[in-house]
């Protein structure tokens, strides 16, 4: 069988992954603490086969509570903890911070998650950098290369606690008296500049041994980090070049590891407003995200290298505008910006298609992002996606019932789970403790 790709979903609030998705017609405004419906979500998504949940982080309050709901869940652990009691086979991997935990707290939590859910869990460890998530803690954020040292030590106390209890050791015999072998069951007494721990963590294998490690985010040093410690890489890109480039660098900082390249998955974002038609789709987004417009309409003038103002949100760009109009150097959405505008869309359509979204927006039928999907696969700019529907409460069902038998039909998606852990899942070998080609800290 030829290489099929892979989808992890974007799993927040409760609501989807767009701000306005609380107030849309059918949402339940209060899904933001139902676990009920977080529960729900997961179980469309699993329906879909997707390989993983994928759940953003960060510890403090962004947005204004006035008219948006908060983006992310309301604890990531928390949650997949309810999502892994009530799911079977779907992988859930969940931001934790480096800078604002202990390494035996997350390892700890980490590992019960995974073995409450029979070897489905993954963490994206993050060197969390922003001054909201240091207030919260009442503290400053270090320095960048502090952060990043921090995070290699943390990582690498995390894996040696997971592997402190090693396999074999439980014996579990009630007819001879013998819990475990306890000399299989050893400190790690690791410590380096930032952290560190005595261990041994208390804790057997999950079926997968251990969780599974992601990053996301660039940069040359979140770069070293995944190429050391990753399996699954979270990406933003709007190009194929771009994400093509960004999954070769990643093969390429797993080889300088000694690892192999296929080890690293690589997922670049899409958001999808699937509807049986573009005009339909752009309704629904402008219903979402309409009210914010107004605001960004002078941002896509600098995109385009024009002076627009929100008067002219309901026309689209005059000839004399697009004779003149460049896409800015400084921002790689300008040139699909640019050609949205050259088919004659009114200026709230363009921001429509998503012209200024963090990852490319699929705003259409079905086929459209199960082509974009494909293009981006085959041309080797990702092993596969992050997906991000707008609104879960029928986004994920649209996206379940519309694109995914397409993908199948191609023979780019599987038809169902073959494995049962997140491992499986994702095609990774199997890590128990720390990976012995990487130099423990002394
Ligand atoms: C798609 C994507 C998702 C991310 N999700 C999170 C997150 O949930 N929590 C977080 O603290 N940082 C998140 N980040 C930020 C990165 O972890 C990283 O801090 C950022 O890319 C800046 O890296 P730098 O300090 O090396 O420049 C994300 C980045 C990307 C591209």
């Amino acid at each position: 069988m030829s290489r099929q790709m892979m989808i992890g979903m974007h799993f927040g609030n409760g609501y989807g992954s767009q701000a306005g998705a609380w107030r849309m017609p059918g949402v339940d405004a209060r899904s933001y603490t139902s676990f009920d419906a977080q529960v729900r979500h997961a179980r469309a998504a699993e329906r879909g086969k997707f390989q993983f949940l994928f759940v953003p982080d960060f510890p403090a309050l962004f947005g204004d509570l006035e008219t948006d709901a908060p983006m992310i869940t309301i604890d990531p652990l928390l949650t997949l903890a309810a999502v892994a009691r009530e799911t079977e086979r779907i992988g859930m991997v969940a931001t934790g911070s480096t800078t604002f935990n202990e390494p035996y707290n997350l390892a700890r939590q980490f590992k019960a998650l995974d073995i409450m859910s029979h070897g489905r869990v993954g963490w994206n460890a993050v060197p969390t950098g922003d001054d909201a998530s240091a207030a919260s803690y009442g503290r400053h954020v270090p320095p960048r290369g502090e952060r990043y040292e921090r995070l290699h030590e943390f990582v690498q106390v995390v894996q040696a606690l997971w592997g402190s209890w090693e396999e074999g050791a439980w014996i579990a015999d009630a007819a001879s008296g013998r819990f475990a072998d306890a000399s299989k069951v050893r400190p790690i007494n690791l410590r380096g500049r930032h952290v560190g721990s005595s261990g041994p963590l208390p804790l057997p294998p999950s079926e997968q041994g251990q969780p599974v490690i992601f990053q996301a985010g660039g940069g040359d040093k979140g770069l070293e980090v995944a190429g050391r410690y990753a399996s699954g890489v979270i990406g933003a890109t709007y190009t194929i070049a771009d994400a093509r480039a960004q999954r070769t660098a990643l093969r390429d900082a797993a080889v300088r590891s000694g690892r192999d390249p296929d080890e690293i998955k690589f997922f670049p974002g899409i958001i999808t407003t699937i509807a049986d038609n573009r005009r339909q789709a752009l309704d629904r987004r402008i219903a979402l995200n309409g009210r914010t417009y107004q605001n960004q309409i002078g941002y896509l003038g600098q995109m385009l290298g024009l002076h627009l103002d929100p008067g002219q949100l309901d026309r689209p760009l005059s000839p004399e505008q697009l004779a003149v109009a460049r896409p800015s150097m400084r921002d790689p959405r300008s040139a699909h910006a640019l050609e949205i505008a050259r088919q004659g869309w009114t200026l709230r359509d363009v921001l429509a298609h998503g012209a200024i979204d963090y990852h490319p927006v699929i705003a259409g039928p079905a086929v459209e992002a199960a082509d974009h999907m494909q293009e981006w696969f085959e041309a080797g700019a990702a092993d596969g996606f992050w997906l991000s529907p707008d609104v879960y409460d029928d986004g994920i069902d649209a996206f379940v019932d519309g694109v995914v038998p397409i993908l199948q039909e191609r023979g780019l998606f599987h038809l169902d789970y073959e494995g049962s852990t997140l491992r499986d899942h994702l095609g990774v070998p199997r890590q128990y403790g720390l990976d012995p080609r990487l130099n423990a800290m002394k």
